[in-house]
């Protein structure tokens, strides 16, 4: 449904300096999904975003929406935003204070290209208040609605278009935590039904779980690792994704042995360790083995098998739905979730069992590779 290739675009800066604020972006968005772009501040999320809405002009590369090219630097095609049939739903609703709830969904459709009769704008206009659940709220003020309802307000009147493709740039991010995770919830279940093809950019990870049927990582104007919320979360890739999703411990070791079905056996200060690894690394690389603190199984009992450490609890946090624990292996600490029915007092030996398949082993640097953003003084 969307396809955008090798995307890239640059910005000159203040200091003369060129930006490249999205580099080499691909990827691939089918009929129905949503698809979303996360990464920390400045990674080139918006920017890719404003590239496909046609609020940028790209560098270069490629943008296909159902099957219509409406970027493309090679074959000199701009399509200017208001012909993309796309709805936008940004971090700032950009309501109108000024008109109320039925005026605001309407604007779009009176001063769209198409002439609609008044009936015409009626039925669309109530049937978009109907699916974000504003029915009954047509003649109050935009800025008497409460934060979740303004945002729901601003979804309606990206819908009424009946776009193609739904952009929502950070579009909970201004709600108070609770009301943001609720409307998580709402907005998936939007999305499901109607069966929009949708790109969300976040820098919140948990949302980006949450809602996503994929999900690309950023970092550095470039996508770092696309996959199902669950391979992103499980599988990462490198040590930025591991990293940035979710929280998790960072064994440092050494290449032992690779014992075949994608697995390894590494040195650690915490013992040998069996990982799995997405590459074949010769015996001898250095590796850092990824485990989440929810895989680290706590006992008073030996596992009978997959990896195990001796250690002792450090510290105990208990945190309502769960305690976590900072384990003290050798001079290493490692921190593991624990359901709270375990009441292990700080200072047990306790064993540490750890599966294989929670246990990944990531070769590269902590940070990408990638080239610096800021890569050129401009020639004046
Ligand atoms: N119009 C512009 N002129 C110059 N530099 C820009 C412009 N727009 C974006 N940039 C730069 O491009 C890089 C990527 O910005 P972008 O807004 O796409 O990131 P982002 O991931 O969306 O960040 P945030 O989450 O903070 O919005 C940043 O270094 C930013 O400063």
């Amino acid at each position: 449904m969307l396809n955008v290739r090798a995307l890239y675009k640059e910005f000159p800066n203040d200091q003369g300096e060129t930006v490249k604020a999205a580099q080499d972006i691909t990827l691939e968005v089918p009929e129905g999904k949503l698809f979303t772009m996360l990464g920390p501040s400045g990674c080139g999320k918006t920017t890719t975003l404003r590239s496909i809405a046609g609020l940028e002009r790209p560098t270069s590369g490629e943008i296909t929406v159902d099957g219509k090219l409406m970027y493309s630097s090679e074959k000199k095609v701009f399509v200017q935003p208001n012909r993309r049939d796309i709805g936008m739903v940004f971090q700032s609703y950009a309501i109108w204070p000024h008109m109320d709830v039925f005026k605001n969904t309407a604007f779009p459709l009176e001063v769209g290209k198409k002439k609609l009769s008044k009936k015409q704008i009626e039925e669309k206009v109530l049937r978009a208040l109907h699916v974000v659940a504003l029915d009954g709220l047509e003649s109050r003020e935009a800025t008497k609605l409460s934060g979740g309802q303004q945002q729901r307000l601003a979804l309606a009147r990206a819908l009424v278009m009946e776009p193609k493709l739904l952009l929502l740039d950070e579009p909970l991010s201004n709600l108070d935590a609770k009301l943001r995770e609720r409307m998580r919830f709402e907005l998936k279940r939007l999305q499901r039904d109607l069966g929009i093809t949708s790109i969300y950019v976040t820098h919140d990870q948990s949302e980006a779980l949450a809602l996503s049927n994929q999900i690309a990582v950023m970092n550095a104007g470039r996508i770092i690792q696309i996959g199902t919320p669950r391979e992103i979360y499980e599988k990462p890739g490198s040590q930025f994704v591991a990293d940035f999703i979710g929280s998790t411990n960072f064994v440092e070791g050494v290449v032992e042995s690779v014992v075949g079905e994608g697995y390894i056996l590494a040195k650690t200060k915490i013992g040998l360790i069996k990982a799995y690894s997405a590459q074949e690394p010769v015996p001898g690389s250095k590796v850092v083995i990824s485990i989440r603190p929810e895989n680290i199984h706590v006992s008073h009992e030996r596992p009978t098998d997959g990896n195990v450490a001796e250690g002792q609890i450090d510290t105990r946090i208990f945190l309502g739905e769960y305690v976590d624990l900072q384990l003290k292996v050798g001079e290493s600490l490692l921190q593991a979730r624990t359901h709270p029915s375990l009441r292990y007092p700080a200072g047990t030996q306790v064993y540490l069992g750890m599966d294989p398949e929670k246990c990944i082993a990531l070769l590269d640097a902590k940070s990408p590779p990638a080239e610096k953003i800021v890569v050129s003084k401009a020639v004046s």
